[in-house]
């Protein structure tokens, strides 16, 4: 760790990050690095002084394999003729800005109607990476299904082909009497993720800047507070205590890094999930579009990929490798195309679903 970390600082210093950017372009197989090189620049908090002028440059370019949703919205209209939209959104740094105090994530009162307009025309959910019931209280819309903790914790409709008699299910009310079914597929590592939430905090008490958050059926060890000279301590940590809980993995987000129950589901299997029991199992009747901007994200870009339907959007504000086909800058560019889309449904959804 130490090693590469000095490896990025060489790159800041000799300018073969321009180098290095056009070869993680050209080849697949340079994807892995790029993307360690990405999450250690952000891990050491290294900003590359070239970085800043060569951002436009290759955005510009980067936009041509990812073209804006903005600018691609009415084809992508056109494109859902006789089929019902559905949407997707991811919750920090697409619906709200990326801010320091993860507890202060705020979605504006403005995101907060573009939603609830799109919700009244196109079957709508949320699908984030904090307990559902976090997310719940940051958007507070009851027209919108919401899926969290990575997808490990959904309510949504009740499914009209399939059975929910196991474990795992369970019908819930919302507060305006409206019923719906929660699907819990981690429920049985409940014990063990208190467990080692316990032993989390005991193993980063002497780190300073940690906070560990508990998103119920994960945990996010967030360090965007800790030094530089500290990080590589905590990510010690994490791992050994993963090997006294081996049904569990690590993955990483920005500036955090997650445990999650090795139980073979992610994003991805929410998003089909929900198409599932929406009743969109025929992909030739559905048009999904999913918004996200974190590598968890890239999970259900790649079903959107996989099944041959929708548009998978990034939310870059940098060229990154993706699975998604469109981009949109930031929460911002999020709002104007939800906006648009709000006005579209409502000029056009009606007779579509018809
Ligand atoms: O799937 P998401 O809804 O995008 O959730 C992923 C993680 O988001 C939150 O952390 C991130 O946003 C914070 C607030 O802007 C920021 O401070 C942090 O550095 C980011 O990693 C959330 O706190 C995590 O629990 C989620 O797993």
């Amino acid at each position: 760790m130490v090693l590469v970390g000095v490896a990025a600082k060489i790159y800041e210093a000799t300018g073969m990050e321009r180098w290095f950017l056009s070869l993680s372009r050209k080849y697949d197989s340079f994807e892995t690095i790029y993307k360690l090189r990405h999450d250690l620049l952000d891990a050491h908090h290294l900003t590359n002084p070239r970085e800043s002028t060569m951002v436009d440059e290759h955005y510009v370019s980067w936009l041509k394999e990812h073209p804006s949703a903005l600018s691609s919205f009415q084809r992508m209209m056109n494109a859902s003729k006789g089929k019902q939209i559905a949407i997707f959104l991811d919750y920090d740094g697409t619906l709200s800005p990326i801010v320091s105090d993860p507890e202060r994530a705020f979605m504006s009162d403005q995101m907060r109607a573009a939603v609830r307009d799109v919700s009244k025309h196109f079957p709508t959910a949320i699908i984030s990476g904090r307990s559902r019931e976090k997310v719940y209280n940051f958007v507070k819309l009851n027209e919108v299904y919401y899926s969290g903790s990575h997808g490990m914790d959904i309510m949504g409709p009740t499914p009209k082909n399939k059975s929910c008699d196991d474990n795992y299910h369970h019908k819930t009310v919302n507060e305006e009497g409206n019923e719906f079914i929660v699907f819990q597929p981690a429920k049985d590592f409940l014990p063990e993720i208190q467990q080692m939430l316990i032993e989390m905090n005991e193993r980063s008490k002497n780190i300073e800047g940690v906070a560990i958050e508990d998103n119920r059926f994960c945990l996010s060890v967030h360090y965007r507070h800790v030094k530089d000279e500290d990080y590589e301590r905590l990510e010690q940590q994490v791992e050994s205590m993963l090997v006294n809980h081996p049904e569990f993995h690590m993955t990483r987000g920005k500036k955090v890094l997650e445990i999650r129950p090795s139980i073979g589901w992610n994003k991805g299997h929410a998003l089909e999930y929900l198409l599932d029991t929406l009743g969109f199992d025929d992909s030739k009747n559905v048009l999904p579009i999913y918004i996200g901007d974190d590598t968890t994200d890239e999970d259900a870009f790649k079903v959107l990929r996989e099944r041959g339907e929708g548009y998978p959007i990034l939310v870059s504000s940098k060229p990154r490798k993706t699975m998604a086909f469109h981009s949109l800058r930031d929460p911002s560019e999020v709002l104007s195309f939800l906006t648009r889309l709000g006005r579209w449904g409502a000029g056009n959804a009606d007779s579509i679903q018809a």
